[in-house]
């Protein structure tokens, strides 16, 4: 039985693919528990805000205990006023053959009038996650225009990186979800993410022992979760969006509720100088959720081509400050 008075969640893009994978999940509870109400505020582009008004009616339609109510907006400032937790995944999607990278001319120009409008009128405990790609660096975009929202509000989702690294290490050494842990992503949501089986264990043994094949690591393991998401395009000839919305909600979920004892989990977090990644950079990082906050996890030991594959993919995220800087988005 709902306990509390219901949280304001926003979502951009609510008309889109993941929007509808993601909004009945929110509305049922599973974003944040089965003890807190939500309300909805829906963000779209006037052009699709029909398409949204029909979501809302299909939301409506299941009489979900927990949705305290819908509203509908195609302005900003409205659709982030109050918002308690903002899921920015309005943007366009890249299509076969584009990188990430391509979509910063196309969707940067989006986050800094939404990250504005977060910092005129959220809620003082606002949680922002982006999903819109180059995500990111979109993340970043949006907490420079939110001088007043402490910095560490803004992440970036790597968390479906990080379930797919679970997946392929799973169906690779036939072991359960439940036994692996500390699995990291590192850098960028992109072609050049570290996906870092390093520090990682199944069943408490290094899984780099249980995997036993340093070449399926290198060759197999990290390019295909690396490039997941082109293969999706490529499969389903439109990107991800039934796993990325699971992905969204599993990271609200452990901002919120905290990570298990003795495990961590992935996300695009504004760097503190920590592994050597720039200060202020939205960088993926392995991090641990308590008490609503997330921190890098500390003090783990780099070997040599981990460093080099986290020094790349950082290299990148600073080129698309760079690039973000001479579009004039900042
Ligand atoms: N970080 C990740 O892991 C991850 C995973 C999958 C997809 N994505 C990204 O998420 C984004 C959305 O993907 P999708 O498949 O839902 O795309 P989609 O094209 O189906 O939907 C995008 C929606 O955003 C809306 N939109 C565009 N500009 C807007 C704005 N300024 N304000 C509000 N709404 C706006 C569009 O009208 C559309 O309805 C893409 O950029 C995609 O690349 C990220
Ligand atoms: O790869 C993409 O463009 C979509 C998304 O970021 C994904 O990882 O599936």
């Amino acid at each position: 039985m709902p306990v509390s008075q219901p949280v304001n969640v926003t979502v951009t893009g609510a008309a889109g693919q993941i929007g509808y994978a993601l909004l009945f999940r929110i509305a049922s509870g599973q974003l944040l528990g089965a003890d807190t109400p939500v309300r909805l505020r829906l963000l779209e582009v006037p052009q699709a805000v029909k398409a949204a008004e029909g979501t809302a009616m299909e939301l409506d339609d299941c009489a979900f205990p927990l949705l305290a109510g819908i509203d509908i907006h195609d302005d900003a400032t409205a659709a982030f006023d109050g918002a308690n937790v903002a899921l920015l995944v309005g943007a366009r999607p890249r299509a076969a053959g584009m990188e990430r990278g391509d979509l910063l001319s196309a969707n940067g120009g989006i986050f800094g009038p939404q990250g504005a409008a977060i910092n005129a009128g959220a809620a003082s405990d606002v949680r922002v996650l982006v999903v819109g790609n180059p995500a990111n660096t979109n993340a970043w975009i949006a907490a420079q225009h939110a001088p007043d929202v402490p910095a560490d509000r803004f992440t970036a989702m790597t968390r479906l990186d990080h379930n797919r690294a679970l997946a392929q290490l799973a169906a690779r050494t036939g072991s359960t979800l439940e036994d692996i842990r500390r699995v990291a992503i590192w850098g960028n949501h992109s072609a050049t993410q570290y996906p870092d089986l390093t520090h990682a264990t199944i069943g408490f043994r290094p899984a780099l022992e249980v995997v036993d094949d340093e070449a399926w690591v290198r060759d197999t393991f990290i390019p295909t979760v690396a490039k997941r998401g082109a293969a999706i395009i490529e499969a389903r000839g439109a990107s991800s969006a039934a796993s990325a919305a699971n992905a969204a909600i599993d990271h609200v979920h452990t901002w919120v509720h905290g990570t298990p004892e003795g495990d961590w989990t992935s996300a695009g977090v504004v760097s503190d100088g920590s592994y050597g990644v720039p200060e202020g950079l939205v960088s993926s990082f392995p991090v641990t959720s308590s008490g609503g906050e997330w921190r890098i996890v500390p003090d783990l030991d780099v070997d040599d081509f981990s460093r080099e594959r986290i020094d790349a993919s950082v290299a990148e995220l600073v080129e698309e400050r760079e690039a973000v800087r001479s579009l004039g988005l900042v």
